[in-house]
């Protein structure tokens, strides 16, 4: 079994856990669950804005611990403030060290809020609205093509908006009219290689109406340019600012030098 697999076996059981603790109905009852929220489309195409999805992750399966010591407040509102597009907040405890109150921690800023999780269930898309999310994450890698399908038009009827996450070309045809937005990871989940020549090479496949996120293994500005040609829309870094003792420090650094070459 990859560690992928793992990953997914332990979430469902996970999620049947917490559905039992706390049904859907005391869920709706969080203070978040009625804000509308923020659109990412809207955020990803605003040109004042870098285009650029900041993550706060504190470890991860591929690298172990990347950053323990940093607060996520801090460090989101040093994203925002230096022009990120969208915030990702891994909530997944095991594998990443996040929690549903990181997410809600870093609802101070008022830009949109992925939630960066393996999501199995609807549940689950339920809670990213009550702690304060404007987006979910689907992964090909772990759903089936109608699983796909029916979680994101769930998420959309909860007015959230939804980034599917592709690799290969095995996963093109998890692609529905729900899924608008769809990224394409450069981080193979299951071996942890990293090769940007294949995303670039994957989105001539993709239909030309969607928009385009570039995700993993991004650590410098001319990565950036060349997937801008070849047709990415915006670019989700996490490790690039996060092994940085001060990550917001970091992400500012990197936008003066997108704007030098502007
Ligand atoms: O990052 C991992 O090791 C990983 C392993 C297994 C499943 C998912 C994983 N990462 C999730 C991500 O998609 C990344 O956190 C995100 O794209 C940012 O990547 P990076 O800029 O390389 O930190």
């Amino acid at each position: 079994m990859n560690i992928l697999d793992k990953i997914v076996e332990y979430k469902k059981k996970e999620v049947a856990e917490r559905k039992a603790a706390a049904p859907v109905a005391m869920l709706e009852r969080n203070g978040f669950f009625d804000r509308q929220p923020l659109s990412l489309r809207a955020s990803l195409t605003d040109p004042a804005k870098t285009g650029v999805i900041a993550e706060f992750k504190r470890r991860s399966p591929s690298k172990g611990v990347i950053n323990d010591r940093v607060s996520v407040e801090a460090v989101t509102k040093g994203y925002a403030a230096a022009g990120a597009s969208c915030l990702s907040v891994l909530t997944d405890g095991p594998s990443f060290g996040g929690s549903s109150e990181d997410l809600m921690a870093a609802r101070v800023n008022n830009i949109p809020i992925l939630r960066k999780d393996f999501i199995v269930d609807e549940y689950q898309i339920v809670e990213a609205k009550a702690i304060g999310a404007d987006v979910i994450l689907l992964i090909a890698a772990c759903l089936s093509p109608e699983e796909v399908c029916r979680l994101a038009k769930f998420a959309r009827s909860l007015g959230l908006e939804v980034l599917l996450e592709i690799h290969g070309e095995d996963e093109l045809g998890h692609i529905c009219g729900a899924t608008p937005i769809v990224g394409v990871n450069n981080r193979d989940l299951k071996t942890f290689t990293v090769d940007i020549e294949s995303s670039i090479r994957l989105i001539e496949r993709i239909p030309t109406d969607k928009l385009l996120i570039a995700e993993s293994g991004i650590d410098n500005v001319e990565t950036i340019f060349r997937m801008k040609d070849a047709g990415f829309h915006g670019f989700l870094i996490g490790e690039r600012f996060m092994k940085e003792q001060d990550p917001a420090i970091a992400f500012a650094s990197f936008v003066e030098q997108l704007k030098m070459r502007r």
